[in-house]
């Protein structure tokens, strides 16, 4: 009561206001309607009635939610406010202690050694990957080509992605599309799917309520990930011994396969090659980070292409100029690879990736914790809160963006760029535990979504989304278009 009684007095004194409380459950009664797909709606009405940083107290936890840029870059710019919150914990069996999830001086040890596998270099060589994988999605989506069949563009990028992520992060390929039911795939889409589910069921969050009241499921999850693991276990194993097998051949710069062949660095072989403080890394320290990669490369990366897709198939003028920029610089030879210096000339592109991931950003929204009573933007802010940050609603705010709900990839254009707050827009999040896969992320989707428009039209087919926060952003109408074949 002492604790509450002390928050609430330094929340209402840095002026944070919030919906009405009551005794010890807090504001818990607020969410007795809601579900996850009210829940950007609950916090639209939440920003309107009480400004853009609210007080919030569900049941034992205590803090605020931001959509205000000024609290944003406070945040993300201040190293007291690196540490995430108890919603995170849902992925530790999987993620352990990887980069994600870590804090302190682990964190920052493991931020340092891993920086350089997404060295430019190495991406260089990952766009051969991208370029190969989302030939086989184009090759697959011929038989639904026919300009009538909706297409829910989820799990077709779902497969794309996950095979991409295999290839660059272990060296492994899964061929998740052309044999989906391969196992360690059906676990990393089981285990996504699961994690997602039990963030939004309050009786699903925590392991003891889970274990007595959902059995078989808490038992399915963690043969999912034990399964996930003994993989990961097993590539990292026979990649050190590769790895061995180099350096004693004088090899070492040019990494051989087994049967002697040069083969492509992937991210698991820096960090095979990484010291912490003079110390090769664990099988265990890599895992982790292996398994984080696996995780975070692959649904939003899956999210934001899906979304991409059905933009363009809902601004034809819009599709029609990135397809003209396709062919102004990758030509009419559908079957040419792509590399780096191409996908850097698609200039409009990106700037509808952009757009499409301020309207849906994968990751609509991340916490933090403070321990200790931190100053942010002004405002003495206690110890012992949890933030959330409300990056969905900030991209959609329209005293920064105006006719916010509108397509607009032109705000992204070179001559506007001063126009964008950049704590406004944080789709990769900023400061120093932004995402350390964003350049990859960027190849990856204009390599995908390049790849589908010199082989397809998009056509406005099937439902309208439905957003949902689903650990990353989906929606629960599919998100959906129909194709035809370009001739030309
Ligand atoms: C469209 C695609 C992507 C989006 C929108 C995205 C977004 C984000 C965001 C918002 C964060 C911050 C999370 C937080 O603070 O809790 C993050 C962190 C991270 N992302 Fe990404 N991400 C994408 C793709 C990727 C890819 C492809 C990889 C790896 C290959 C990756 C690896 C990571 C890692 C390891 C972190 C944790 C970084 C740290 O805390 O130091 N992400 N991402």
């Amino acid at each position: 009561h002492l604790r509450n009684r002390r928050h609430n007095q330094m929340f209402a004194a840095a002026g944070f206001k919030g919906p009405k409380r009551y005794p010890l459950v807090g504001n818990a009664p607020m969410i007795i309607n809601e579900s996850p797909r009210t829940v950007f709606d609950l916090q639209a009405r939440l920003i309107r009635d009480h400004g853009k940083n609210i007080h919030i107290q569900m049941l034992g936890e205590r803090g605020f939610m931001t959509a205000c840029p000024k609290m944003i870059e406070a945040i993300m710019s201040s190293q007291q406010t690196i540490q995430k919150n108890n919603l995170y914990g849902l992925l530790v069996n999987w993620l352990g202690d990887g980069l994600l999830l870590s804090t302190g001086k682990k964190w920052f040890h493991r931020r340092k050694t891993i920086t350089p596998a997404f060295h430019f270099k190495i991406l260089e060589d990952f766009v051969e990957v991208f370029d190969q994988q989302s030939a086989i999605m184009a090759e697959k989506l011929y038989s639904r080509a026919d300009g009538k069949t909706v297409i829910n563009m989820f799990p077709v990028a779902c497969l794309c992605a996950l095979d991409i992520i295999a290839e660059t992060a272990m060296g492994v390929k899964v061929n998740a599309q052309l044999q989906p039911d391969f196992p360690y795939v059906q676990s990393v889409t089981t285990a996504s799917g699961m994690v997602a589910e039990r963030l939004m069921n309050p009786l699903q969050r925590m392991d003891a309520t889970m274990k007595i009241l959902y059995p078989k499921l808490f038992a399915k999850l963690n043969n999912a990930v034990k399964s996930m693991h003994d993989f990961t276990n097993k590539v990292i194993t026979e990649r050190r011994d590769l790895l061995q097998k180099s350096i004693s051949e004088g090899k070492e710069e040019e990494l051989v396969n087994d049967v002697g062949q040069k083969r492509r660095m992937a991210l698991l072989d820096v960090l095979l090659k990484s010291t912490i403080n003079g110390e090769p890394l664990t099988n265990e320290d890599i895992r982790e980070e292996v398994d984080t990669f696996m995780f975070e490369g692959h649904d939003t990366t899956t999210s934001s292409i899906a979304f991409t897709c059905y933009l363009l198939a809902r601004h034809p003028e819009a599709q029609a100029r990135v397809f003209q920029e396709i062919r102004d610089v990758i030509g009419d030879d559908k079957s040419r690879p792509v590399d780096m210096k191409i996908l850097g000339e698609l200039k409009y592109l990106e700037m509808v990736i952009k757009e499409s991931l301020r309207l849906f950003p994968s990751v609509p929204m991340i916490g933090r914790h403070i321990n200790q009573d931190t100053m942010l933007d002004g405002k003495l802010i206690p110890g012992n809160s949890d933030i959330l940050i409300l990056i969905y609603h900030a991209q959609r705010d329209p005293d920064l963006f105006p006719e916010p709900l509108k397509f607009k990839p032109e705000r992204f254009s070179f001559e506007n760029k001063g126009e964008i707050n950049p704590f406004a827009y944080t789709p990769f999040s900023a400061g120093a535990r932004n995402c350390i896969g964003q350049k990859f992320a960027m190849l990856e989707i204009k390599s995908t979504i390049s790849k589908l428009l010199r082989h397809f039209e998009f056509l406005p087919l099937g439902e309208e989304v439905q957003p949902v926060l689903n650990l990353i952003l989906r929606s629960t109408t599919g998100i959906n278009v129909g194709i035809k074949p370009r001739v030309y």
